[in-house]
């Protein structure tokens, strides 16, 4: 069985969950259930704070896990990412009163609070800068009113929890996180269980991302069509009864697909149709 860490709460574990669930695995009914066999797929998940998966993952308790990334690299835990998910993206960055620094190089002296202090002093130390790091749980915006900090470091996705605290972002940010599957000493980098695994979950990141796109075109128009949608591999180019005419398949990125049907209407293309794709092994 592949043992699996899921986050039990926060912002990755609904989406994580739902991913799992369209990938075709089992999820938990109650939000209270811990583990969860599915022996259908040889799979068993368990449900861990997010900090902690990189630890479990990271000393092969566990086979593989999906966190943050920032949650990764803050643990120190030997872990590797192995698959970007796409969702939960944020920035790491520092944040103080306006007029207290503008850059890392000025915290010299300073005291930095966060939740992911293990970041924070990897960050300074590259940086060569010696600041005092405070470690608090959460809700770090209130630090630097209190008095116990005059930066801080945190999570950033629109800014707007920043802007309301009257603090203002400052500095290159530290990272870009997103949620990801990582992997640690419990699995071979070749496990078949594994690579399983990740083909099931990059199949539902192209169903999300991709429609399948169908058109027919004139055979004189068909280059400058296929050059619109080249498809992942290459289109499937079909011949029509009305002779002169092809009718094209080809996979679209979600995002483009109304541009890139404007553009092949422009080019005389008819019948362009997009259907969504519900599963898929590349
Ligand atoms: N507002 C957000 N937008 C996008 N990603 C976020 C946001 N808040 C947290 N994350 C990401 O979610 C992951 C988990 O963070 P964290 O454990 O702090 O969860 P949380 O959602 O803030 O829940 P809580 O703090 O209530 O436990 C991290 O990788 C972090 O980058
Ligand atoms: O840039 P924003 O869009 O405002 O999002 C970032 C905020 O979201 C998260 O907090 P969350 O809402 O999870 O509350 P928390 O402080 O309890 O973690 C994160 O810790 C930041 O504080
Ligand atoms: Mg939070």
């Amino acid at each position: 069985m592949l043992r699996i860490a899921v986050p039990n709460k926060g912002s990755l574990s609904e989406p994580a969950s739902a991913m799992l669930h369209e990938a075709g695995y089992r999820q938990r009914k109650d939000r209270r259930e811990l583990v969860l066999v599915d022996s259908e797929n040889e799979v068993e998940f368990f449900f861990l704070r997010p900090r902690d998966i990189a630890v479990y993952v990271g000393s092969g308790k566990l086979d593989i896990g999906i966190t943050g990334r920032d949650l990764l690299l803050d643990s120190g835990a030997s872990a590797e990412e192995i698959l970007q998910l796409g969702f939960a993206g944020s920035t790491f960055r520092y944040a103080t009163l306006p007029g207290t620094a503008k850059d890392v190089s000025e915290f010299g002296g300073k005291t930095v609070a966060t939740s992911f202090s293990g970041l924070v002093t990897q960050h300074l130390a590259d940086h060569g800068v010696e600041a005092s790091v405070v470690h608090l749980d959460g809700a770090v915006e209130t630090a630097i009113q209190l008095g116990v900090a005059e930066i801080i470091a945190d999570v950033v996705e629109t800014g707007t929890t920043l802007r309301n605290a009257g603090l203002e972002i400052i500095s290159e940010p530290i990272l870009h996180s997103e949620a990801v599957v990582i992997r640690g000493s419990g699995a071979a980098d070749d496990d078949p269980k594994v690579r399983q695994f990740l083909r099931r979950m990059q199949g539902v990141l192209v169903a999300r991302r991709y429609v399948m796109m169908d058109y027919d075109i004139r055979a004189e128009h068909l280059e400058k069509a296929v050059a619109l949608t080249p498809g992942l591999e290459s289109p499937t180019i079909s011949p029509l009864h009305d002779q002169g005419w092809v009718a094209v398949r080809s996979m679209v990125r979600t995002k483009e697909a109304q541009r890139i049907m404007d553009d092949l209407y422009d080019l005389g293309a008819r019948a362009i149709l997009t259907t969504g794709i519900h599963a898929c092994r590349l």
